[in-house]
């Protein structure tokens, strides 16, 4: 993978300030009250239906939560233009559908909108950065493919290049290593790392603990009953914790300076 990443915009936080997220007919859990720093990885691990994806959208102000707040930069999300909130927050999705037929080069160019005014069209620029995105993703090559040609992880890998293209001072991302094979797992991980070390704050959901211990320096595990617990990661990445997160019984190492995880067989 190569290409050029693109400057950090800006260096600015999210703050989560007694937030309670909005599960449908579950009582609240514990409040969550924690800063995502720049230069921070913050990973979420828990099991399936904990909450993960619910709290990554209240945290993109894509619902609203039941009580508390989210503060970008010092402001509440619901402050922020609309515009001048892409600018500094991207967000990794799940899972993308497609609207309408789109090339590889122009879901990518989604990610300057942004920057532009209402009928302007891409610079000479903007299409640098987009190009440069994607090469870092290893999908040069594809700009002129439909997106509905693309295989699981290219599109993965393109929806990264999207939030890479937009250059926002936070990322939220949803599982960004779905679909990916071990050397773009390593890589999106690596390029998340990089952009935090540029001065990002960056928020991940994961299903790996390795992953997670690899690269994260903090960790909010978030359990199904709605309890929540936080800190760096050497001190939330623990057998007896991870094993009730789970319900699952874990085998714990030390590899590469990494502690790792794996399930017991009995
Ligand atoms: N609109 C809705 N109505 C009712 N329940 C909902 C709604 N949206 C989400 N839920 C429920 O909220 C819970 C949390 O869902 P969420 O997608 O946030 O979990 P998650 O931790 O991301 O799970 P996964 O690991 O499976 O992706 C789940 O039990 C889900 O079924």
């Amino acid at each position: 993978m190569s290409g050029t990443a693109p400057q950090a915009s800006t260096t600015a936080g999210l703050a989560l300030r007694e937030l309670v997220i909005d599960i449908p007919g579950r009582p609240d859990g514990d409040p969550l009250d924690l800063a995502v720093a720049p230069g921070e990885v913050w990973g979420v691990l828990g099991p399936n239906g904990a909450g993960k994806t619910t709290l990554l959208h209240t945290l993109a102000g894509l619902r609203p939560p039941r009580s508390g707040a989210v503060r970008l930069a010092g402001r509440g999300l619901g402050q922020w233009r609309r515009k001048a909130l892409a600018r500094r927050l991207g967000v990794v999705f799940q899972e993308r559908h497609d609207g309408f037929p789109a090339t590889v080069l122009e879901t990518a160019l989604i990610g300057r909108h942004p920057y532009l005014a209402p009928w302007d069209l891409e610079t000479a620029e903007d299409l640098a950065i987009a190009r440069g995105a994607l090469a870092r993703l290893g999908l040069d090559g594809l700009e002129e493919r439909l997106v509905s040609t693309l295989s699981g992880g290219e599109r993965q890998r393109l929806s990264v290049a999207t939030v890479l293209a937009q250059d926002p001072a936070v990322w939220l991302a949803d599982e960004p290593t779905n679909h990916l094979d071990l050397r773009h797992q390593t890589a999106v991980m690596g390029l998340l790392a990089e952009r935090a070390a540029a001065g990002c704050a960056v928020f991940l959901c994961l299903h790996d603990i390795n992953l997670a211990a690899r690269w994260c320096d903090h960790i909010l595990l978030l359990y199904p009953d709605g309890s929540a617990c936080w800190g760096p990661t050497g001190a939330m990445l623990v057998t007896e914790a991870l094993e009730r997160l789970y319900g699952q019984r874990l085998v714990a190492g030390q590899v590469d300076g990494t502690r790792v995880f794996v399930p017991a067989l009995r």
